[in-house]
């Protein structure tokens, strides 16, 4: 016990910490991927107060991680009427509420439930902390960033700076599955992966990898990894057998943007994050996840997506129409509700 409190000394000494200043809100809290996210949100060194949010199971969320002897206070909120006081004064807000996928199922076919709970929590965030940078975990990420931008502009309080659709796993799994392939750690691997966040609009970009693929890695092995990067989240239903969806990944990719976002809000820039956002970055597409530069107000510049080879060109083609489709989706699901009020 005495040498791990030595230990625990050392590192705080090599990485004092860092002021806990923001206050988080987690939306859907008790869930699969929110539980774990609880977790990890509860050991940043970047967290004031933890607000766990669901409509089910948070006082016993909420109690658990609360004894964790971190610096982060930790409040559990339960239905509808307490949203309010889960939100006011969030620096962010993290989205993983809705329903999963099960075998068979596209994340488009979430879309009838999922577009209505993703609409409500951002007409309670527009009305109680306009200004929180807001990332969007739940399915499908495509249609779900359109849906709240839709609302945030009704509400007159937009700011495409600080609206995310979380893409953060499909990098890790590129990072993960490259690693596992040149038998390097994961940690030193980088690949941009750029588009959406379904199937061929997950657009893994190989050719940037670094290290870089040696060349004894064929054509046809680049394609199938290429492949198993665009279908991990299916690879995963499969074999939770209609149990849901990744969560502890997903939990650990989530922690990962959040700490890039409280990071930039620290003013500890520049931070580079891949996120989907609204963008100019593909004429014609409103859309797109890219490489990010995140400041303090948000995102400060779209970086440029690199050349692309041959493959990953006809992918960046080929996704442009599905991509297209799932916004204008979600645009016209706002469009058609009620007007604001
Ligand atoms: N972006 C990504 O990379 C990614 C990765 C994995 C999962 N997902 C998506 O994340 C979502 C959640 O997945 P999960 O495995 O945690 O599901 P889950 O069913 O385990 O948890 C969802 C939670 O949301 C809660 N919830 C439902 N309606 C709510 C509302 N109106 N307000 C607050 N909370 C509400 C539920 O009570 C539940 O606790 C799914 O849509 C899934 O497809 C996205
Ligand atoms: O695949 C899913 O349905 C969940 C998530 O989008 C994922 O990529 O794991």
């Amino acid at each position: 016990m005495a040498a791990l409190n030595r230990i625990q000394k050392i590192a705080s000494h090599l990485d004092p910490p860092k002021p806990n200043k923001f206050k988080v809100a987690l939306l859907g809290a008790a869930g699969g991927i929110g539980q774990p996210l609880s977790m990890l949100l509860k050991m940043s060194a970047y967290v004031s107060d933890l607000a766990l949010y669901d409509v089910a199971n948070t006082p016993g969320v909420a109690a658990d991680v609360s004894h964790m002897s971190t610096g982060a206070r930790v409040k559990g909120y339960l239905g509808a009427e307490q949203l309010p006081a889960a939100l006011a004064g969030a620096n962010l807000v993290v989205i993983p509420a809705g329903v999963p996928r099960k075998p068979g199922m596209t994340r488009d076919d979430l879309f009838n439930i999922n577009a209505g709970i993703v609409k409500g929590l951002i007409e309670a965030i527009a009305a109680h902390c306009p200004t929180a940078w807001v990332a969007i975990i739940s399915n499908p990420v495509n249609s779900t960033v359109p849906i709240a931008a839709e609302v945030l502009q009704r509400a007159g309080v937009l700011d495409p700076k600080r609206l995310f659709g979380v893409t953060t796993l499909d990098v890790v799994r590129a990072e993960a599955f490259v690693g596992e392939l040149l038998g390097v750690d994961p940690r030193d691997v980088s690949v941009p992966v750029v588009g959406g966040h379904a199937g061929i609009t997950i657009l893994p970009l190989l050719s940037q990898a670094r290290p870089p693929l040696p060349a004894s890695v064929s054509p046809e092995q680049r394609k199938a990894l290429m492949a198993r990067i665009q279908d991990a989240g299916t690879e995963v239903v499969q074999a939770k057998a209609g149990t849901g969806s990744a969560t502890l990944s997903m939990a650990y990719a989530a922690a990962r943007f959040a700490d890039s976002c409280l990071r930039a809000m620290s003013g500890e820039g520049p931070v580079t994050e891949y996120a989907y956002v609204r963008s100019e970055a593909v004429a014609g597409l409103p859309y797109f996840s890219s490489p990010l530069r995140l400041g303090k107000g948000g995102v400060e510049e779209v970086l440029p997506l690199g050349a692309m080879d041959e493959l990953e060109a006809a992918n960046f083609e080929a996704m442009k129409a599905e991509l297209m489709g799932s916004i204008n989706k979600g645009v016209e699901f706002v469009a058609k509700g009620p007007a604001p009020k």
